[in-house]
């Protein structure tokens, strides 16, 4: 698995929300996005997943430009979005079924993947009857039923609790054993909990890539780190170094 992203910028209009992203990411990673709100972290998951249409700049996957390679490159990227778009009306297993016809791979793998996601108590259910916490598995379940090499989480444990949030965050990091990780969070606690890298995102630079210590470097906690990196306004992108 690479990924590789080179001066990747996106405008909406007037606004830059990201300014000439440069990353090399590699296998077996489980790398923590961070950045204040409006930072452009989901802007740079949507430009990955093809959410996003690129404009200037390219990303490759596994050699190959992921924008003249759509499908081949959806196939092996998982993306479970902020919002966790689901189909409320449908059945989980329903669901999960209409997700393995779209990526072409065997029914058999929908029950391996209720089991992994903790689903198995509310299989039954229909996607509205869920509570958050277990649509979030949902989410979760269609975003790695097809065994992805890349898997994207736009802020995964958002809104679960601590139950849950233990428990997802176990999956994630069994995930993290043999697939490539990104998720976005604003839980330094998660970071430290699962990540091995951070890449902080500001104001569309990226102006911190390091391991997990790097990072907290002198400050005594992650929080502090982040408040004290992105307290000013970062006006060019800084050259970062990834281990
Ligand atoms: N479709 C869009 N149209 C116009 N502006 C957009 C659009 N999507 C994102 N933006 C802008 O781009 C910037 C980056 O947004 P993005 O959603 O990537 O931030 P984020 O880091 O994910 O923030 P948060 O932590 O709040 O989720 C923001 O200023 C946002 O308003």
């Amino acid at each position: 698995m690479s990924l590789e992203i080179i001066n990747l910028t996106k405008k909406f209009g007037p606004q830059t929300a990201l300014n000439n992203i440069n990353l090399q990411i590699g296998k077996n990673e489980i790398i923590g996005l961070l950045g204040p709100n409006g930072a452009g972290k989901s802007t740079l998951m949507k430009s990955i997943t093809g959410v996003l249409a690129i404009e200037e700049g390219e990303i490759r996957f596994n050699g190959l430009d992921i924008s003249a390679n759509e499908i081949e490159s959806k196939r092996t990227i998982g993306f479970l979005p902020e919002n966790n778009p689901l189909y409320p009306e449908m059945y989980i297993k329903e669901y999960l079924s209409f997700v393995a016809d779209l990526h072409k791979i065997p029914k058999q793998r929908i029950d391996e993947v209720i089991e992994l996601v903790g689903l198995t108590p509310e299989k039954s259910k229909k996607i509205a009857q869920l509570s958050k916490g277990y649509k979030q598995r949902v989410g979760l379940a269609q975003a790695i039923l097809h065994s992805p090499d890349l898997l994207i989480l736009d802020e995964p444990t958002n809104g679960l609790d601590p139950n849950q949030i233990i428990e997802i965050r176990n999956v994630i990091r069994e995930i993290g054993r043999e697939k490539t990780v990104i998720l976005s969070t604003h839980i330094m606690q998660e970071v430290e909990a699962l990540c091995s890298r951070v890449i902080l995102i500001h104001n569309g630079n990226i102006i911190q890539d390091s391991p997990v210590d790097e990072f907290k470097g002198k400050y005594n906690s992650l929080e502090e780190a982040f408040a004290s990196y992105t307290s000013e306004p970062a006006a060019t992108s800084v050259p970062v170094s990834a281990e």
